[in-house]
């Protein structure tokens, strides 16, 4: 390394670069993006963008368009809907929506109300929140009561200004009654169908079951609905729990074998009582619980839930169903099954257990699909979802062949069924990249082995190789736009020194982006030199951001704090750059407000050329492609497909009519619902 220039005669790096430099540069070509453009510090200030001309987006763009931006000095995380006529406008569409399918199980103990009857104001029920003190809630009910005739409110998105502070804020008896839920999430507005769960579960206290095809909004509907079970009666009340690590890990919640201290359970009830009773933490866990939550419950053993159910009874000391704890299951049992054991007895369904019927009162059945917007898909998937294929629609899988080609270089994620084809698949193309590569160690906490090993079943890798180039999938969500699933390309490395000066300078520069990738990269190589490399000397002279400003953004390069990946996503249709930070990934048995929790900080991105079928439940990827060559599993090539949103965006080679496996017990038990 060595220097062309005299250190002396460079100006101070630290020092803010001024807009001079901006100045002077060509007009851009008819069409062509700015680089500033690409960067977005606020994704809500603009309407959502889709193509389809479908009733749900245009409801979606008609609820966006009522945000205002974030604001820090207003009360915080309050969203609420402008207008009744909008409202009116919104039902209407809502009225197109299929009817709510609800099967009462045997021994239900209410019918439920009519929707109307159960929504008392339809304009206090479509309120919106994401996170809020007592405090809030009720001013908030104080405020939507007397909004008829006054202004519009203000929204703010505290997901990207405000941090989410939820502190136990229970609400008394009265304040309980008088309170109508807001729905929230990031902008999303919860359809009649979703609503009339949540009010099933909140007004009704009924144990639930709430069911539908991939895509139908249940894990949306279950997020909101932990945000409010906790709001109504306290956070150490409501017990959210899912059947496997990684989905735990998706709802913030604890595997049920580990909230229940029933570990693997595989002895008989008395046993699994044995062991949950031991501590008597778990004894007071389980005593002061009210609901119960269950999320990915096609892939619980029936005969664990079983176990659970006594284990209930006797840990409150009531002989009612799970012991009095109101239960709350999700899933759709054509998706993946439980894990055989190997050495235990065949796997049961939960609907097979022996308690099912006592202990769950309503089912519901989610019909309208929201992950996807076109009807033939939808009903294609369908098909594949109870295994119904006939020739034609045998002959529209295979018409999904052919290869999709996308204009931005980003490439469909491939989907395997077993975790070896995609390491494969990610290792052999991150080798065949000849860029530069970065390599992230997590940084963990952990207190014991056990602590140690949960945290590998995390979705950040304890290592992560990243290229330039690369292909990478947002593992957190963000903010609206930019959320875990999010697909992008490693663009380079850059320190957040660096970054926060580029990003100034580029807001007011005209340069392209693929006139500045370069620049960037060339600057990414300055990281940790000793001195300014030869070669970001020599590239100054023709930079377009000035030879000065260049030599001067590479010497902050050089003391550059950690060097972190700068990635383009594609997030909604637009494009968007980021530098992306460290996040922190808690073990599926921990709790954020425990000092002793395991954590790993990591970046929160992986490889995503290839991901497996088991870790793609649950999400939506913007572009598939599946080889259904290895397919093993009834249901995986459901899960698989139904991943896609759209059927121009997805590729199925070795799509075979047996291949498709549909278990013959879950066609059953969907027949008896009525829904197949
Ligand atoms: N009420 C709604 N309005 C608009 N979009 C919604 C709504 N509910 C869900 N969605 C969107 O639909 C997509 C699928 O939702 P979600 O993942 O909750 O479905 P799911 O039923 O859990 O699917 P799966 O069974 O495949 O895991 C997501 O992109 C989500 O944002």
């Amino acid at each position: 390394m060595s220097f062309s220039k005299d250190k002396s005669t460079l100006k101070n790096p630290f020092k803010p670069l001024t807009p001079k430099s901006a100045s002077g540069k060509g007009k851009l070509p008819q069409g062509q993006k700015t680089l500033a453009n690409f960067f977005t510090t606020n994704a809500s200030n603009k309407p959502l963008e889709t193509k389809n001309d479908s009733v749900l987006n245009s409801s979606l763009e008609r609820s966006q368009s009522f945000f205002t931006p974030p604001n820090n000095s207003a009360k915080s995380s309050l969203f609420l809907k402008k207008s009744n006529s909008s409202l009116d406008a919104f039902d209407q569409n809502d009225g197109m929506e299929s009817d709510l399918i609800e099967i009462p199980a045997a021994n239900n103990l209410k019918n439920s109300k009519p929707i109307g009857s159960l929504i008392p104001s339809r304009q206090t029920s479509r309120t919106s929140v994401v996170s809020a003190t007592k405090a809030l809630l009720l001013d908030n009910l104080r405020q939507s009561q007397s909004q008829k005739s006054s202004q519009p409110k203000k929204r703010i998105n505290p997901w990207i200004n405000n941090p989410i502070n939820v502190k136990n804020p229970r609400l008394s008896q009265k304040e309980r009654k008088e309170f109508v839920m807001p729905t929230g999430q990031s902008g999303i507005t919860l359809s009649k169908e979703q609503e009339h769960v949540l009010e099933l579960i909140l007004k009704d206290r009924l144990s639930v079951f709430y069911t539908g095809s991939a895509g139908t909004g249940k894990s949306v509907l279950l997020r909101e609905l932990v945000d409010r079970l906790k709001m109504l009666y306290g956070a150490k009340t409501v017990a959210v729990t899912a059947s496997t690590g990684l989905a735990a890990v998706n709802i913030g919640g604890l595997t049920i074998n580990r909230f229940s201290g029933c570990g693997i359970a595989k002895g008989s009830k008395e046993d699994a009582f044995r062991a949950a009773s031991k501590s008597p933490e778990n004894r007071e866990k389980w005593r002061r619980t009210k609901v119960l939550i269950i999320d990915e419950v096609s892939m619980l053993d029936g005969a664990f839930l079983d176990k659970l159910e006594y284990v209930a009874r006797q840990m409150m000391k009531n002989n009612k169903p799970f012991g009095g704890i109101q239960l709350v299951l999700t899933g759709d049992f054509f998706q993946l099954p439980p894990v055989p054991d190997r050495n235990g007895p065949p796997i049961k369904f939960c609907f097979e257990s022996q308690c099912w019927n006592t202990v769950i009162n309503k089912t519901i059945l989610l019909q309208k699909v929201f992950r996807q917007t076109d009807l033939t898909f939808i009903n294609l998937l369908n098909a594949l979802r109870v295994g119904e294929i006939n020739g034609e629609i045998e002959s529209e899988f295979k018409k999904l062949a052919r290869e999709v080609k996308y204009d931005d270089g980003i490439q469909p994620s491939e989907l395997y069924p077993t975790r070896n084809e995609v390491d494969n698949s990610n290792r052999t193309r991150l080798n065949q990249l000849k860029t530069s590569q970065k390599v992230y160690h997590a940084e963990d906490h952990f207190s014991n082995e056990r602590q140690k090993s949960l945290l590998e079943q995390t979705l950040a890798p304890k290592e992560l190789i990243l290229k330039e180039d690369a292909q990478v999938m947002m593992l957190k969500n963000k903010d609206e736009t930019l959320v875990n699933g999010s697909m992008g390309k490693v663009i380079t490395f850059l320190s957040m020194n660096v970054y926060l000066i580029i990003k100034e300078r580029l807001r007011q520069n005209r340069s392209t982006w693929s006139e500045l990738q370069h620049e960037l990269r060339i600057l990414s190589r300055c990281h940790g030199c000793d001195n300014i490399p030869e070669e970001a000397i020599e590239f100054s002279k023709k930079s377009q951001l000035g030879e000065d400003e260049f030599i001067e953004l590479a010497k902050s390069a050089i003391h550059g704090t950690e060097s972190l990946p700068l990635v383009q996503f594609t997030c909604k249709g637009q494009q968007r750059i980021e530098l992306v930070e460290r996040d922190e990934f808690l073990a599926s048995e921990s709790r954020s407000n425990d000092p002793t929790a395991a954590s790993r900080r990591q970046i929160p991105l992986v490889l995503s050329w290839a991901l497996s079928i088991h870790k793609s439940q649950g999400q939506t990827l913007d572009r598939v492609k599946v080889d259904l060559n290895k397919i093993f599993e009834a249901g995986q090539v459901y899960v698989a497909l139904s991943r896609a949103v759209s059927k121009d965006r997805l590729q199925v080679l070795n799509f075979q009519k047996h291949k498709i496996m549909t278990n013959p017990r879950v066609k059953d038990f969907y027949k008896s619902l009525g829904s197949v």
